[in-house]
């Protein structure tokens, strides 16, 4: 039913919108939305924002890749607890430097990753907003009792793995900002950094595995989620500088641009992979299991009893590592 601005313009963003459940009792339309939950699983929920100047400009993102990433850095969070996502909140803030159809088009983003993980929007709340787009989800999850991958687990002796490779996202970021006319010869870095994959089948394997785990998602760098890990696990973290692994296009556009591609990996953040420890034992095992499924997991490090700190090793050399990488309220 059409009957003013906003209510149509609501209309037309649900419009593409596909149901991924029959655990629906009421539908989007009324004052909230009411789902049954799965009798044997626990509630995960998360929530992230994007806000323009902030998380993304014009120039380094376009409409797509906007809605696409913000879903993606929910499923990240959701993947990081190894947990399954099922509904989402849409809330978006629109000035009036953004287009309807342009809104229309972020939605298209969402709704495409949104199928691709089963996920059904439930709703949302839209509104006007001075400046700057903001747009935030809230997105929910299940999983199996008691089986959340927490980043408190970690044990002395544990090895440290991360999955895929890290610093893309950053290089990407450097690339669009800097040498915008030469983003066709590193689509790699572009792809990872405006349309980041989030890492839930491999969450989910490693809560199926059984083992004790250690899971966090890297969202603001290598170094601020390690450190992260070590404080909620009461752990120092060894990691091997040289183990860490890199892709040949940023390695490349480091070296073109004479950039140390370490920045990138430590403090840049938004990689969207997982970092996670288990014992020595069960690595070989989840080795194993990673090549027959075909995920890219690599040893990193490992952890020793002390005080919660990082250090990075270098040819026998250790060195801490600053608590670096992206934080909002840095300069307050
Ligand atoms: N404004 C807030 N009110 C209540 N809890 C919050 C608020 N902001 C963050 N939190 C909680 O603080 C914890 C850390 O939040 P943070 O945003 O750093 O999550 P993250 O997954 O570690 O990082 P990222 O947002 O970069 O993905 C989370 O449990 C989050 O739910
Ligand atoms: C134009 C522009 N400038 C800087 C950045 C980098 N950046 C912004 S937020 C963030 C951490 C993750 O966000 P959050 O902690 O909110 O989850 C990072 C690495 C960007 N993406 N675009
Ligand atoms: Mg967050
Ligand atoms: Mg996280
Ligand atoms: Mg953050």
């Amino acid at each position: 039913m059409i009957v003013n601005g906003e209510f149509s313009f609501i209309h037309s963003l649900l419009a593409h919108r596909q149901i991924q459940t029959n655990r629906i009792e009421v539908d989007v339309g009324d004052d909230a939305a009411v789902v049954v939950p799965h009798p044997n699983r626990s509630l995960v929920m998360t929530c992230d924002t994007m806000v323009e100047t902030i998380h993304f400009l014009r120039e380094t993102m376009q409409p797509f890749d906007i809605g696409w990433k913000l879903l993606a850095s929910n499923l990240s969070d959701i993947a990081a607890m190894g947990g399954v996502p099922t509904y989402a909140l849409v809330s978006v803030a629109v000035p009036p430097s953004w287009a309807l159809a342009e809104i229309e088009e972020i939605y298209h983003g969402i709704y495409t990753l949104a199928n691709q993980y089963q996920v059904t929007i439930m709703g949302g709340d839209t509104v006007k907003a001075p400046s700057d787009l903001t747009l935030t989800i809230t997105l929910l999850g299940e999983i199996e009792h008691g089986q959340a991958l927490l980043r408190s687990s970690a044990k002395p002796g544990d090895i440290v793995f991360v999955s895929g490779v890290l610093g893309d996202s950053a290089a990407g970021l450097h690339l669009l900002l800097n040498h915008p006319t030469k983003t066709e010869h590193f689509p790699k870095l572009v792809a990872a950094h405006c349309r980041p994959q989030p890492q839930i089948e491999i969450g989910r394997k490693l809560v199926e595995t059984g083992f004790r785990l250690t899971c966090d998602d890297i969202s603001d760098g290598l170094a601020q989620e390690a450190w992260e890990i070590a404080r909620a696990s009461q752990v120092a973290i060894v990691l091997d500088k040289d183990k860490i692994p890199l892709s040949h296009s940023m390695v490349q556009f480091a070296k073109k641009v004479q950039k140390d591609p370490y920045e990138w990996v430590w403090f840049g953040g938004e990689d969207y992979q997982l970092i996670g420890t288990v014992s020595q034992e069960n690595w070989v095992k989840l080795k194993q299991m990673a090549k027959e499924l075909g995920f890219c997991l690599t040893r990193i490090g490992h952890i020793e009893t002390g005080e919660p700190t990082v250090k990075v090793n270098l040819g026998g050399t250790c060195m801490t590592l600053p608590q670096g990488g992206y934080n909002h309220f840095a300069d307050r």
